[in-house]
C-alpha cells in the first residue's frame, strides 16, 4: 500500500469511528453528575438515597445486570438493597415484599427485574410499586403521565436513548422517527418521548407488513426487538441516526460468547450518520438513568416531607 492510500485509509477509519455514539462515555459523565448531586443532597442534610432491586429466580444474565446495578449504585454514594428471591416465589410473596419496601423510608426507588417467572403477573407487580418509588417508570401512573406529557418518572432505557439522541441532535422537530418494537418497557415510552420532541413518529411491530420500507424513511431509527441482526444496512436511510436497544449473547468464533444488537452494525456504520454500538451504547445509559431516576425520587420525597413539616 502506498503512503497516500494508507493515509486515506486512516482518514476513512477515523471518519467512520466518529459516527459511533459513545454510550459508555456519556453514561459515565451522567453517573459522575449523579454522584456529585447525591453528595450535595446529603450535604444539605437529607438521607442517603436508597435503591431496592428485586430479582426473582436465578437467570445468570439477570444476576449479572443486578450486581452491576448494585456496584454502580454504591459508586454514586447511594444505598443499595438487594432482594434475591427463589424461582418458586408466589405473586403474593412478592407483593408482600413490595408493600414493605413501599413504606420503608430508607428506600426511594424500587426496581423489580423483568422478566418474572410465569406464576407472577408483571403488570400486577409493577402497579403495586408506589408511583413515587417506581424508578423504572413502568407503572400505570408514570406511564399515564408520560402519555399525557405530565412530569413523572420516565423508563430508564427510553430516557437513556433520548439522551443519546440529544447528544447528536440539538432539535428533533419535524424529523421522522421510526421505532421498531412496541413493548411497554421500551417501544411505547420511546414513541411518547419522541412525540414530545416534536418528531413524526411511526411505531412498527411484529404485525407490521412493511417494516423495512418504513425504516428506510427514518431520520431517527430506534430498534428494540430482541432479534439480533434484524436491521440490515439496506434498511437505513443514508445519514440517519440509529439507536440499537437490542442486546443478545451469541457464540463467538473463539468458543466464547459476545454481545450483539438488533442492527447489523458493520453494515449499518458506513450508511448511518450516527449509530450506537453494542455493547457500550444503550446498556450503560440504562443503568445511569436508573441512578438519575432514584435521585429524582429521593428529591421528590424530600419535597413532600418538607412541604408537610
Ligand atoms: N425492570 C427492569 N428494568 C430494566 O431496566 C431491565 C430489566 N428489568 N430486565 C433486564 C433488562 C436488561 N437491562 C440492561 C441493563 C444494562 C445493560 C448493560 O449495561 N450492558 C452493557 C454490557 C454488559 C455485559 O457485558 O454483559 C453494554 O451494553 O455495554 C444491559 C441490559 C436492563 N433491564
Amino acid at each position: 500500500m502506498s503512503p497516500l492510500s494508507s493515509e486515506k485509509h486512516a482518514e476513512k477509519h477515523a471518519e467512520l469511528a466518529s459516527r459511533i455514539i459513545d454510550g459508555k462515555g456519556i453514561a459515565r459523565a451522567l453517573t459522575d453528575q449523579v454522584g456529585r448531586d447525591v453528595a450535595a443532597f446529603v450535604d444539605d442534610g437529607n438521607v442517603l438515597p436508597g435503591l431496592a432491586v428485586v430479582l426473582v429466580g436465578n437467570d445468570p444474565a439477570s444476576e449479572v445486570y443486578v450486581k452491576n446495578k448494585a456496584i454502580q449504585t454504591h459508586r454514586v454514594g447511594m444505598r443499595s438493597f438487594m432482594h434475591m428471591l427463589p424461582q418458586s416465589t408466589s405473586q403474593d410473596e412478592l407483593l408482600d415484599l413490595i408493600a414493605q419496601l413501599n413504606v420503608n423510608p430508607k428506600i426511594h426507588g424500587i426496581l423489580v427485574q423483568l422478566p418474572l417467572p410465569a406464576q407472577i403477573d408483571p403488570v400486577v407487580v409493577t402497579n403495586a410499586i408506589a408511583p413515587h418509588k417506581d424508578v423504572d417508570g413502568l407503572g400505570e401512573v408514570n406511564a399515564g403521565r408520560l402519555s399525557l406529557g405530565i412530569d413523572g418518572i420516565v423508563p430508564c432505557t427510553p430516557l437513556g436513548c433520548l439522551m443519546l439522541l440529544k447528544s447528536v441532535h440539538e432539535d428533533m422537530t419535524g424529523k421522522h422517527a421510526v421505532v421498531i418494537g412496541a413493548s411497554n418497557l421500551v417501544g411505547k415510552p420511546m414513541a411518547q418521548l419522541l412525540l414530545k420532541e416534536n418528531c413524526t413518529v411511526t411505531v412498527a411491530h411484529i404485525h407490521t407488513r412493511n417494516t423495512k420500507e418504513l425504516a428506510r424513511e427514518a431520520d431517527i431509527l430506534v430498534v428494540a426487538t430482541g432479534k439480533s441482526g434484524l436491521v440490515r444496512g439496506d434498511w437505513i436511510k443514508p445519514g440517519a441516526t440509529v439507536i440499537d436497544v437490542g442486546i443478545t449473547r451469541v457464540p463467538a468464533e473463539n468458543g466464547k460468547t459476545r454481545l450483539v444488537g438488533d442492527v447489523a452494525f458493520d453494515e449499518a456504520l458506513p450508511i448511518a450518520g450516527h449509530i450506537t454500538p453494542v455493547p457500550g451504547g444503550v446498556g450503560p445509559m440504562t443503568i445511569a438513568c436508573l441512578l438519575h431516576n432514584t435521585l429524582q425520587a429521593a428529591k421528590a420525597t424530600h419535597a413532600i416531607v418538607g412541604a408537610s413539616s
